[in-house]
């Protein structure tokens, strides 16, 4: 590995950034809000007005990867370019794909978006662990050889997540607290230097107290991704409530309450930075 592991490149950028993560959500209604076509060449100008706007700014930038493939190649095309220019201009790229799969397959997963050589290689990835955590281990390992990440979902934004996500397993732990506890184990290299690991957990800043109902230790000394900050109802105010003491490993996720500024960069710009003064505020 010939860069920093993706823990240490996000904690550096969230110190010189702040934490903020802003989703490129290319939805069809956005696209006719902003006075474009639904169609490619419309894609092309949302991606790349956020893209311009945000990543000198920005710590993370997620691409939503649904947004892009229902435009097929041409849509990849338009992903493709917007990691690689994101990336150039220093924003870390989250590739929001929730990609889950046996083992084998996972493999061909990792290298879409994990391998240095692909397209698509992206800073870290988002990945889905209910085809079992030991499934995931080939996007585990790839992410540690080339200094990438792998965000699990563990405590979904959405309300119907709890009834998977809060199942007890035979051993009367909750499927989410297990999924925390196994991401936790992949960070204790890092974490027994102190370090910030680079496997972190999706955990939705929409939950309230429902961690601590589910038996969650939402300590994993990696990231801990919170979307669900704006649009789906949550506000930075609620973060100290979710995380509690683990609030400075948040990486707090907004996307159209944001992106619905657009397409004026400058109020995009605007419309981050108070994102980030609230945020500031609350995680300092
Ligand atoms: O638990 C999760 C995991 C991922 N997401 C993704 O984040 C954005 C949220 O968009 P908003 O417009 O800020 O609501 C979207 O891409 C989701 O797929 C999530 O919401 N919850």
């Amino acid at each position: 590995m010939t860069t920093a592991p993706f823990g240490a490149r996000l904690r550096a950028a969230m110190d010189t950034r702040g934490p903020l993560c802003v989703g490129i959500d290319p939805h069809a209604s956005l696209l006719t809000e902003w006075g474009l076509g639904d169609d490619v060449a419309g894609l092309e100008r949302f991606t790349r007005t956020v893209v311009d706007a945000l990543a000198e700014r920005v710590a993370v930038l997620k691409p939503q990867s649904a947004f892009f493939e229902r435009f097929g190649s041409r849509g990849i095309a338009v992903l493709e370019r917007a990691v690689a220019d994101a990336r150039a201009a220093g924003a870390l790229v989250l590739m929001d794909a929730k990609r889950g799969d046996i083992g084998s397959t996972m493999g061909a997963y990792a290298a879409a978006y994990l391998d240095p050589g692909s397209p698509l290689f992206s800073d870290a990835v988002t990945v889905s662990p209910y085809l079992g955590f030991g499934s995931l281990r080939p996007a585990l390992d790839a992410a540690r050889a080339s200094g990438a990440g792998v965000f699990v979902l563990a405590l979904t934004s959405n309300p119907e997540g709890a009834e998977v996500q809060h199942a007890v397993r035979a051993d009367g732990t909750s499927v989410a607290a297990s999924v925390l506890a196994s991401l936790k184990a992949e960070n204790a290299a890092e974490a027994a230097e102190g370090r910030l690991g680079s496997f972190g957990a999706v955990v939705g800043a929409t939950l309230g107290t429902a961690a601590s109902r589910a038996g969650a230790e939402l300590t994993v000394d990696g990231p801990l991704l919170a979307p669900g900050i704006g649009a789906q109802g949550a506000t930075p105010a609620d973060l100290p409530g979710v995380f509690g003491a683990a609030v400075r490993n948040v990486v707090p996720s907004v996307s159209r309450g944001v992106l619905r500024y657009g397409p004026d960069a400058a109020s995009l710009v605007e419309a981050a930075a108070r994102m980030a003064d609230e945020v500031r505020a609350v995680a300092e």
